[in-house]
């Protein structure tokens, strides 16, 4: 559901922004645009692969947080799902560890591995990729770029939650490593780095997914 057709692509700050007057002039609590994030993104998900394993991929922020709810949706959609998670829930904080500590209560598989995903991202249909947002500061560190090298040479539908990780969402400049989506389930608006560079080859087709903002709000921002 896209409720203004017409919002314009933001910048990264842009979309932080309608955040923060959903939290705090419409008294919107934040874990309520999560969850409308995540389960749009997992009916979209669905959609676009209606069969098979998902491996979601976690962050340590929000972007995880979208993954952890995403998982919970996709289960009761009588899908298999299975979460890597890149840090143990007792890191994570705020609205990332509520939906974390709600996916593990719900009998999600959650894993922190130490050592290479390469075999359980062979046999995933899909993998999520709900590593970093728009709170990513290049170039990629540690077991960011190790796992988005992984979900790249895996044989799966790939769908990156917001903005592929690697990719800047403002300039569209592609860092080494950058996930190769086939989709991108962008939340809000579309980011004005996705029609810059090169970017679709790395964002795929892009679908904007509403987080529920009113539409009051969205006009403010349309201009
Ligand atoms: N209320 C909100 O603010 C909403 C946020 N949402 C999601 O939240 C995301 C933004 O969340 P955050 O601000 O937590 O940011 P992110 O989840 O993008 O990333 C922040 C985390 O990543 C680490 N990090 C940043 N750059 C890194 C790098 N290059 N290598 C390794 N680690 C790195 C930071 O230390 C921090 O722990 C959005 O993209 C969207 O997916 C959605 O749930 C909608 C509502
Ligand atoms: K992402």
């Amino acid at each position: 559901m896209q409720p203004v057709r017409s919002l314009p692509p933001m910048t990264c700050d842009q979309v932080r922004e309608i955040d923060q007057v959903a939290m705090n002039r419409y008294q919107m609590p934040s874990i309520v645009l999560m969850e409308n994030a995540g389960r749009g993104a997992a009916e979209a998900i669905q959609a676009i692969v209606p069969d098979g394993r998902v491996v979601i991929l976690c962050g340590k922020g929000n972007n995880g947080g979208d993954g952890f709810a995403i998982a919970r949706h996709l289960q009761l959609a009588g899908r298999g799902v299975r979460i890597f998670a890149i840090a143990n829930l007792d890191e994570l904080k705020g609205d990332a560890a509520t939906q974390a500590r709600i996916a593990q209560a719900s009998g999600i598989e959650i894993d922190v591995p130490e050592g290479t995903i390469d075999s359980a991202l062979n046999s995933a249909e899909v993998i999520v990729d709900g590593l970093l947002g728009t709170g990513a500061k290049p170039p990629l560190r540690g077991r960011y770029a190790e796992w988005v090298e992984s979900a790249n040479r895996a044989d799966a539908t790939r769908i990156a939650l917001d903005i592929p990780t690697g990719l800047d969402g403002d300039t569209g400049e592609a860092g080494e490593p950058t996930f190769c989506a086939h989709h991108t389930l962008t939340f809000a608006a579309s980011k004005v780095g996705f029609a810059k560079a090169n970017a679709g080859i790395h964002t795929g087709d892009v679908q904007v997914i509403s987080i529920g903002v009113p539409l009051k709000l969205l006009r403010e921002f349309a201009g």
